[in-house]
C-alpha cells in the first residue's frame, strides 16, 4: 500500500511516536512524507520513506497529486488544530481531495490506530483492485 505522514509542527513528536510503534506494519509499505515530517520519522525508525517538499513549500501539494491520481492508500495527517497555518489552502485542497476519491485519512492518532488495525487485519485488500483498474484515468 502507498501510505503517507504528515504531521504539522507541535504534532511531530507525536507522530514520531506512533509511527515507532507501528513500525513493524508500516515497514512492508511504500511510505511517503511532506519534507520534515518525514526526516524526523526516519532519525527515530529503521524506515525508509520518499519525501516530498515541506508542507508550506508545496508538499501537501505533491501529496495531492498522487490522492488525485487515486495512488495513495492512506493518510495519516496529524494537523494542528489550534495553530494557523500559512499554507492552510493547500491543507484544505489534500482533503477535498482524499474524499473525492474516498481515500482513508487520519487526523488524529486516535482514527490513526483504529486504520492501521484495519491495515494489519487486510482490510485495504480492495485498493489493489483500485490500482489495477483505474476507471477515472483519462
Ligand atoms: O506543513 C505540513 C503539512 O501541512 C508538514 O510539512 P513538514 O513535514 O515539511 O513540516
Amino acid at each position: 500500500m502507498n501510505i503517507a505522514f504528515i504531521a504539522h509542527d507541535r504534532k511531530k513528536d507525536e507522530m514520531v511516536n506512533f509511527v515507532t510503534a507501528y513500525e513493524h506494519v508500516f515497514e512492508g509499505h511504500n511510505l511517503y512524507s511532506t519534507g520534515t515530517t518525514g526526516m524526523r520519522i526516519m532519525e527515530s525508525t529503521k524506515l525508509k520513506i520518499h519525501r516530498f517538499m515541506s508542507g508550506p513549500l508545496g508538499g501537501d501539494q505533491q501529496i495531492g497529486a498522487l490522492v488525485a491520481q487515486n495512488e495513495m492508500d492512506l493518510i495519516i495527517f496529524l494537523r494542528d488544530p489550534l495553530m494557523a497555518q500559512p499554507h492552510e489552502p493547500d491543507i484544505i485542497a489534500l482533503l477535498r481531495l482524499c474524499d473525492v476519491q474516498g481515500i482513508p485519512v487520519a487526523t488524529n492518532v486516535a482514527t490513526g490506530e483504529l486504520l492501521v488495525r484495519a491495515l494489519q487485519r487486510g482490510d485495504f485488500a480492495w485498493r489493489e483492485l483500485v490500482h489495477k483498474y483505474k476507471p477515472g484515468e483519462a
